[in-house]
């Protein structure tokens, strides 16, 4: 299996080249040449699996260069006790009978990148044996919240990479800012830019594009790569958790194989929801993909219209890592449904230049069959957290909630089919505090981040994640800040 830039269709190279390479040259996304297809034998002989095994089975179809050794010790190392605090990595929880909620935060750092990044270093590292790269590869990582973290932590002190994660200094929870700043590791850098999500994601797409720069680095010894999931390497292990999902559901008897299901995914940089379109490519009987934002809503008139703009007001919300107006994998979907590198080459040149493009009707009327757009307010998602919790008994995240509501408009439409909805819960209420506190109504008066942390552990059945609470006494070891058009000097000075 080859992949090939969204940009180039010329452009083909290994998977282990593209894990390495993270984005490619001429600004494109690696794509799978082909999408593999999987049977009911397939999916029958995943249901008796465990989690690590339906990874494997997933990850053998797209790594081909790798063997399977390399690919289960990688799951190994990714998927453990010591890292994950629920034996099925990603439990399904049942809210009633036709709602569901996989949880899939409950890797280290309490967000569902972990589900990638405990494992994206695990598969760089092989790869970097396997292409016997001299250099060592530094990974420039943006973050509107919960991937840097994750990738700090799935990257620490991991041989032949360094790490330098930006953040938005306005932008993040005060849990996330922590979980960062206190990072150690021998190999990471942590860096507040004035500027938001968009600023920092642009400012490191312009610097992995530079040819000067690149060199200039090359010479010192180190090749550029992400931890986004611009990287493939971050979004073939989320196709995993589709698939676990529905193999439960049939476990649980609430399906038969072959029924379909329909999944709402809340939505930023559209890397998780894509995983679930190539789920569905792969033969997965999904029925709807529900894209869920927040007042950043230029995905919903994206499907609503055929044309993507950027040229909006950026708000700061309460579900922060949401908080994009340019959502990269969108690209790759556009890729797969046109198969044409010249028409996504002109789109995204437009999306530079002037902020927006217009794709034609006849991909808008494919799209509009498989994903249903939604947004919800802040209004909205404080009282669908109290609705959840006071309803189901559930504590959700912000980001949780505005899934849940847009899973709620659509199951009120005559669209909906009546089959089992599953809502993609991607961080843990603990790392939204003030916000969720609010939603319940406590008065939280001045309390810090930590104690508001206890304060929660009254309205949450589940306990605070252990890398939440030793926060508390963490040292802050990164305190450096930089204007956003600074951060090309800033990674020239971490990688001296
Ligand atoms: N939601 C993200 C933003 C970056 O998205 P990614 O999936 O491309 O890493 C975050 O929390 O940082």
């Amino acid at each position: 299996m080859k992949y090939n830039s969204t940009r180039d269709k010329n452009n083909r190279i290994s998977a282990a080249q593209t894990i390495i390479k993270g984005i490619a040259e001429d600004g494109g996304l690696f794509v799978p040449e082909k999408i593999p297809q999987t049977d009911d034998a397939f999916l029958s002989e995943m249901l008796t699996c465990s989690y690590q095994e339906r990874a494997f089975k997933i990850l053998s179809l797209y790594l081909t260069d790798y063997t399977d050794e390399e690919i289960k010790e990688c799951i190994k190392k990714a998927y453990t006790d010591q890292k994950f605090d629920d034996e099925s990595i990603a439990p399904l929880i049942k809210l009633s009978d036709e709602q569901y909620i996989l949880e899939l935060w409950h890797g280290p750092t309490s967000a569902f990148k972990d589900m990638a990044l405990q494992l994206l270093p695990q598969l760089m590292s092989t790869a970097l044996q396997k292409t016997k790269q001299k250099n060592d590869v530094a990974i420039l990582v943006a973050t509107s919240g919960d991937t840097g973290k994750a990738a700090l932590e799935g990257f620490r002190n991991v041989e032949k990479i360094k790490i330098i994660v930006f953040y938005p200094q306005q932008g993040v929870s005060d849990i996330q800012r922590r979980q960062m700043i206190t990072q150690k590791g021998a190999n990471v850098d942590v860096i507040a830019i004035e500027g938001n999500f968009d600023d920092a994601q642009s400012g490191l797409k312009k610097i992995f594009n530079d040819k000067v720069f690149n060199k200039e680095l090359a010479e010192k010894g180190y090749e550029l790569s992400s931890a986004n999931s611009i990287n493939w390497g971050r979004l073939l292990p989320q196709i995993v958790y589709y698939f676990s999902a529905y193999c439960d559901l049939v476990n649980k008897k609430v399906i038969r194989p072959g029924d379909k299901v329909d999944f709402t995914v809340p939505t930023g940089n559209f890397g998780d929801i894509l995983a679930g379109y190539y789920a569905r490519k792969m033969g997965l009987p999904i029925n709807k993909l529900i894209c869920a934002s927040n007042t950043n809503n230029v995905l919903t008139d994206f499907f609503a219209t055929g044309t993507y703009d950027k040229n909006r007001k950026f708000f700061k919300t309460i579900s922060p890592s949401m908080d994009i107006l340019i959502s990269s994998n969108l690209e790759r979907l556009l890729y797969h449904v046109t198969e044409d590198d010249r028409k996504i080459d002109e789109w995204m040149n437009k999306l530079s230049a002037n902020g927006h493009y217009t794709i034609d009707s006849s991909y808008l009327s494919q799209l509009q069959e498989i994903f249903i757009a939604d947004w919800v307010d802040e209004k909205e998602t404080l009282a669908t957290i109290r609705i959840l919790h006071d309803t189901y008994g559930y504590t959700a995240d912000p980001h949780t909630a505005v899934a849940w509501q847009a899973a709620q408009n659509y199951r009120e439409t005559a669209d909906y089919k009546k089959i089992p909805m599953v809502v993609l819960s991607t961080a843990s209420p603990y790392k939204f505090n003030d916000s969720v506190l609010a939603a319940l109504g406590i008065d939280i008066g001045d309390a810090d981040e930590f104690t508001q942390l206890d304060i929660l552990k009254k309205y949450n059945k589940s306990a605070i994640p252990a890398g939440l609470s030793s926060l508390k006494t963490a040292s802050i070891l990164h305190k450096k800040i930089c204007a956003k058009e600074n951060m090309a000097v800033e990674i020239r000075n971490c990688l001296k």
